[in-house]
């Protein structure tokens, strides 16, 4: 990875690392309140286009500097013609520092939320009056549930129907983790600062947040280098770098060659979708290692990959001695049980780099140390490329939130762990991890797994770094679903990543 990575867009901050970015900038000069004059001027500015002239504005505050960039967007807005109404949680001799500062330049009138579970029926009514309503409730400083009255006002928000511009967070989900344990406000759209956080990424947060914009508050990306990022957005700027950009003097030969082993007769689909797959992310070469019963079936459907007949272990062996083949996938269709473990261990044991999918994942429930220790001793890059359900067969006693599960489970199996789902989650053993965001819905579907398992694969094969491969095919898998648009069915995938990968090689003229 680029060591400039650290000072990217693709940066993800959580809310301690983002506290650590404010002291930092502070110490070297800049006054908290000028960063948080600028951050409600973000918001204010946000606002400013989802609403029409002298409109209806509800701002609602919490107790702290979230609260505060909400005083100040309540100043730009009336300064700009609208109606605003400010109303606080807490009343203001709770606030300080920034805060307080920010309060006490507002100057303008506001209500304070009664206690207790209900709201005043007045400010429920006027919620649903507003053409907008800005949550400045909390941010970053969450730090247990909602209750009482914060609670109340966060349901009154989401009972209102109006649109919601959420300052930072939604109030109520956890910038670190996304989850939103007890209620959270769902906004239409969220001003963040300076970075994203891993919650505007990770359910059910993302869903929460609407459309994220990140405004510069003047917070300089140097001080990332003290905070050492780890977490970042799976974009193309995280691993454009180690994109594989063909040699032009190259041939098939110096592409890679990839193995996908494929299972009996009655399962030979999900290996050619991977093997399909493996090629149109730019493998030089695909062998589809076939059963002998199957090799009718996979004859008449294979046409650019390879098929190879391997009637057993032995012919395994054989197979796995010639060092062309420099990348194995193996699961998808595969079978599960004994034979499937001996044939993992098999591959392992050959120190390629390699990727693991349903099968070869499901048959290792009881045998997982077994697994790790293969992994362990295979210096070359293993992808393991779990849903949820495989995850917890697994790894069953690792639980907690996606991206503290996909990191703990990289860390014991030695493997770049791939945690799949909506929000993707793809953890390095080195404490690296990215969260994808472009996977479209539609790309739920049956088969859909063994292309983005072919993907790796065929990225593995031309030399591309185990956690970039992963990160790539990720988002690969994601353009390639939107490319191929609803209605997808995973056949149409691999002829789709052609867009993906053209859009993304004109992108960079490098290709
Ligand atoms: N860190 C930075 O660089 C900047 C931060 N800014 C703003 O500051 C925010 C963070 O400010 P704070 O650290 O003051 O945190 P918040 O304003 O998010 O909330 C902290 C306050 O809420 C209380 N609280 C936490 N969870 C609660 C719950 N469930 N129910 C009731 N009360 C609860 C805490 O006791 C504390 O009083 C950011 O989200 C952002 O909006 C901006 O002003 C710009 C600069
Ligand atoms: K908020």
């Amino acid at each position: 990875m680029n060591p400039d990575i650290v000072f990217s867009n693709a940066v993800l901050l959580t809310p301690e690392e983002m506290g650590q970015a404010d002291r930092l900038t502070i110490s070297g000069g800049v006054p908290g309140i000028e960063l948080m004059e600028r951050a409600g001027q973000a918001v204010a500015r946000a606002a400013a286009k989802m609403v029409p002239a002298a409109a209806r504005i509800s701002i609602l505050c919490g107790p702290g500097n979230n609260g505060g960039d909400g005083f100040i967007a309540a100043r730009c807005l009336t300064a700009a013609g609208h109606t605003v109404q400010i109303h606080l949680l807490k009343a203001s001799e709770t606030l300080n520092g920034d805060a307080l500062e920010a309060f006490v330049r507002m100057g303008l009138p506001h209500t304070v939320v009664p206690d207790g579970d209900g709201i005043a029926v007045s400010l429920a009514g006027e919620l649903e009056r507003a053409d907008l309503i800005i949550d400045a409730l909390f941010g970053a400083g969450l730090d247990r549930p909602l209750a009482g009255p914060g609670l109340a006002l966060v349901k009154a928000v989401n009972r209102s129907g109006r649109r919601v511009l959420a300052v930072d967070l939604p109030s109520g989900v956890n910038g670190a983790t996304g989850a939103d344990p007890g209620a959270a406000v769902r906004a239409d759209a969220t001003v963040t600062f300076f970075r994203r956080k891993p919650g505007h990424l990770l359910n059910p947060g993302r869903t929460l947040c609407g459309s994220v914009t990140v405004a510069d508050i003047g917070i300089k990306a140097g001080v990332l280098e003290k905070i050492g990022p780890s977490v970042f957005h799976n974009i193309p700027e995280l691993w454009l770098g180690d994109w594989p950009r063909p040699d032009p003097l190259g041939h098939k030969y110096t592409r890679g060659h990839a193995v996908v082993f494929g299972g009996p007769m009655s399962a030979t689909g999900a290996a050619r979708l991977s093997a399909g797959a493996a090629l149109r992310a730019g493998a030089g070469l695909v062998t589809l290692a076939s059963p002998p019963d199957a090799m009718m079936v996979n004859a008449c459907h294979l046409t650019a990959v390879m098929l190879k007949k391997v009637p057993g272990a032995e012919a395994m062996e054989e197979l796995l001695a010639d060092r062309r083949f420099n990348t194995v996938l193996i699961g998808p269709g595969y079978g599960v049980g004994e034979e499937t473990r001996a044939a993992v261990a098999a591959i392992l044991k050959q120190k390629r780099a390699t990727v693991l999918d349903a099968d070869a994942l499901t048959s290792f429930p009881n045998h997982a140390q077994e697994l790790f220790t293969l992994i362990g001793d295979n210096p070359a890059p293993v992808l393991l490329t779990p849903h949820d359900g495989e995850f917890a067969r697994l790894f069953p006693d690792i639980e907690g939130d996606k991206l503290v599960r996909a990191r703990r489970a990289a860390e014991r199996s030695g493997a770049v762990v791939v945690l799949k789902g909506p929000d993707t989650v793809i953890a390095a053993p080195d404490g690296r991890a990215a969260i994808n965001d472009n996977a479209p819905p539609f790309l739920a579907t049956a088969g859909s797994g063994d292309v983005l398992a072919g993907i790796s694969a065929g990225l593995l094969a031309q030399g591309v770094p185990g956690f970039e491969a992963a990160c790539q095919a990720v988002w690969l898998h994601g353009e390639a679903g939107r490319e191929a648009g609803p209605g997808l069915i995973a056949e149409d995938l691999a002829p789709a990543l052609k867009a993906a990968i053209r859009a993304l090689v004109d992108k960079t003229a490098g290709g």
